[in-house]
């Protein structure tokens, strides 16, 4: 019996996908064979009456910092930033739409006739007749990231989970990409994160987590059926939350 057969745990995420995860094996850009394999596992969620909303993240166009290195103004840069994050949502929209889920795309940056403006009331209704929502242009102001408004999104529609779908399979001693002896965690309390200083998300966004006691799951897209397996209340990955039996 697959996980299908299993009833929901989460009434409603907040799925943050990095730019990066959309790039899939291409080194800039966005490969159609990543959206449609994220749309069926969307797709999944949706079916068993899982309420999605998305972040998705810009890294695999433009990043504010990387644009400031190469010499950018970094407010400009951020600017261009998000607006790679609103072109990732126009194509994931659309692999929704191709894979017949019904989907939104609402930015933090008004774009008339593009996308919807950011609403919180009109966002929460169309979670709730069961539309994905993707929020794009993260915070809509600079220095921040979209993990941030990941995390600030989730707090805002009441999610009862944030998942970070990211390219390491949890939350590590050390980066694992640089330290092959980094130990995983299956469990971590926000405070534990911050104390030993571990990179997988930035402080602004643990920080929101914890004053708003919004549990986080920080798992592998890559691994498939991972996302279904932990709406279903699977251990993927490493759960940061108050303590280990916080209800999530
Ligand atoms: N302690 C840690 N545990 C897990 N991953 C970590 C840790 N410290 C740094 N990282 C890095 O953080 C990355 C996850 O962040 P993500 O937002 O997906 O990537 P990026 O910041 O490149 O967009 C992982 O790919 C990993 O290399
Ligand atoms: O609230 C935000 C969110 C994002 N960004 C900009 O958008 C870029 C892309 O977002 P991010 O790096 O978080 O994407 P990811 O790493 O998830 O692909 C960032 O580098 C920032 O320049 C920003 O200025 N404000």
């Amino acid at each position: 019996m697959g996980s299908q057969n299993r009833d929901k745990k989460y009434k409603r995420i907040l799925l943050k996908l990095s730019g990066e995860a959309l790039m899939g094996e291409l080194g800039f850009g966005i490969d159609p064979k990543v959206l449609d394999r994220m749309a069926l596992e969307i797709g999944q969620l949706v079916g068993i009456g899982v309420q999605v909303g998305l972040v998705v993240g810009g890294g695999n166009l433009f990043r504010g910092a990387a644009l400031n290195a190469a010499g950018l103004d970094r407010v400009t840069g951020d600017h261009m930033g998000m607006l790679a994050t609103v072109m990732n949502g126009l194509a994931l929209r659309d692999a929704l739409e191709r894979s017949n889920i019904k989907s939104r795309v609402m930015s933090a940056i008004p774009m008339s006739g593009v996308v919807d403006h950011y609403d919180r009331r009109k966002a929460i209704r169309s979670l709730e007749r069961g539309e994905v929502v993707i929020f794009s242009a993260g915070t809509g102001n600079p220095f921040f990231t979209t993990d941030s408004a990941a995390c600030l999104r989730g707090i805002e529609m009441e999610a009862n989970l944030v998942l970070k779908a990211t390219k390491v399979d949890g939350v590590y001693s050390a980066d694992p990409m640089k330290d092959p002896n980094a130990i995983k965690y299956d469990h971590l309390t926000y405070d534990e994160v911050l104390d030993k200083k571990l990179e997988v998300m930035d402080l602004t966004a643990i920080c929101l987590c914890r004053d708003h006691n919004m549990p986080l799951r920080v798992f592998a897209m890559e691994q498939k059926g991972a996302l279904l397996s932990i709406v279903v209340g699977g251990k993927e990955g490493t759960l940061v939350s108050e303590s280990q039996e916080t209800s999530e």
